[in-house]
């Protein structure tokens, strides 16, 4: 038995035919290039929104409907296709809807037929709506111009960023220097604190023994503190504490290192100076603060304790010796010098 299926007639295979085809793609249009007549499916006028048969039968109905923008670039395709300048018909371009806005489609059509004079006789295509995807890639196509000048304005980002970042790595290194230095200066006298000076102690010690040169240190004490304090306030001792720092900074050496111990003491290095030496340079600077006018009337004194640093000497036993020669001219009756 043959069980193939077969139309009856021409007519019905026709309208079977035309029924898939307003099925599977939106418009369908026939053009008999004899008459110059264009049959166009329902599904044609209905992808544009318009009431079924409305328009005239001809090309120009089609002509008409082509975006302006559109209109050279899709005649030169069909001219070229059926002058058999390219091999086949496909493009993409608007139409325009009944609402006037414009519809992306792709539109295929091949020749049927040809005249004898070798023009086309019959022509059938096809427009697929292709509005969404058109509408998609011209997104992805803003996307990416977006993107690259995302990217170039990132670029300058990040080096605008790098710029900003080794400003304030720059401003950091100086907060960090200025709390390293604040850290190691006293607020008060705004000369090196203790810590400082332990740091700078261990150093030129070291430096004495490597290159064997003499290294002495002394310490100082205004007498009778705690008198002028109560005397004149604790304000004012705290002026004479400054005044008295810059006295002693005006009067030595650039390689001497003076230091706020703590309190009303203070400390010196005396690189390179030997004991001997070390005694005449505080003997002056013991001389010159006893005789300096410190406040309108007033007058201080100070006592030193002064020793050289040996061979043996850590650290601890020079503090110890130094300690006990101030407490020595303390004893001794204050505003004078003793060494060990
Ligand atoms: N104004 C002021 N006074 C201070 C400061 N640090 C310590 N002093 C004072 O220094 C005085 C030290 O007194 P004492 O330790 O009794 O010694 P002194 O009166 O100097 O007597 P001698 O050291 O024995 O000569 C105290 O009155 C402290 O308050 C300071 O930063 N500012």
């Amino acid at each position: 038995m043959n069980d193939t299926y077969k139309h009856s007639e021409v007519t019905e295979s026709d309208t079977t035919l035309n029924a898939i085809l307003d099925l599977i793609v939106e418009g369908t249009w026939d053009w008999n290039g004899e008459t110059g007549h264009v049959t166009r499916s329902p599904g044609w006028y209905r992808m544009l929104g318009h009431e079924v048969g409305i328009f005239q039968e001809n090309v120009f109905t089609w002509e008409n409907i082509i975006h302006p923008d559109d209109y050279k670039r899709v005649m030169a395709h069909f001219e070229q296709y059926i002058t058999g300048q390219s091999t086949q018909y496909l493009i993409e371009y608007r139409c325009k809807k009944s609402d006037g806005s414009y519809l992306w489609i792709i539109d295929r059509a091949k020749i049927q037929a040809y005249k004898a004079d070798g023009t086309v006789a019959r022509m059938i295509g096809a427009h697929h709506n292709i509005h969404n995807k058109k509408l998609a890639e011209d997104e992805v196509c803003k996307l990416n111009k977006l993107l690259q000048q995302d990217n170039m304005s990132l670029d300058n980002l990040i080096k605008i960023n790098a710029k900003e970042l080794e400003n304030k790595n720059q401003e950091l290194e100086e907060k960090i220097r200025e709390v390293d230095l604040l850290s190691n200066i006293d607020l008060l006298t705004n000369i090196a604190n203790r810590r400082s000076f332990e740091k700078e102690l261990k150093k030129e010690v070291l430096r004495s023994r490597r290159y064997n040169h003499p290294l002495s240190l002394a310490i100082f004490d205004i007498d009778l503190f705690k008198n002028v304090n109560d005397t004149y306030g604790h304000k004012i001792g705290d002026d004479i504490l400054q005044k008295l720092c810059k006295l002693v900074s005006a009067n030595i050496r650039e390689l001497d290192f003076f230091a706020r111990w703590g309190g009303e003491e203070f400390v010196l290095i005396f690189p390179e100076l030997t004991v001997k030496k070390a005694l005449i340079a505080t003997e002056k600077l013991r001389t010159l603060i006893s005789q300096f006018e410190i406040e309108p009337g007033l007058y201080i004194t100070c006592s030193f304790g002064v020793t050289e640093c040996t061979d043996k000497d850590t650290i601890e036993a020079l503090f110890q010796r130094i300690d006990k020669s101030l407490y020595q001219a303390k004893s001794n009756g204050r505003n004078r010098i003793e060494s060990l």
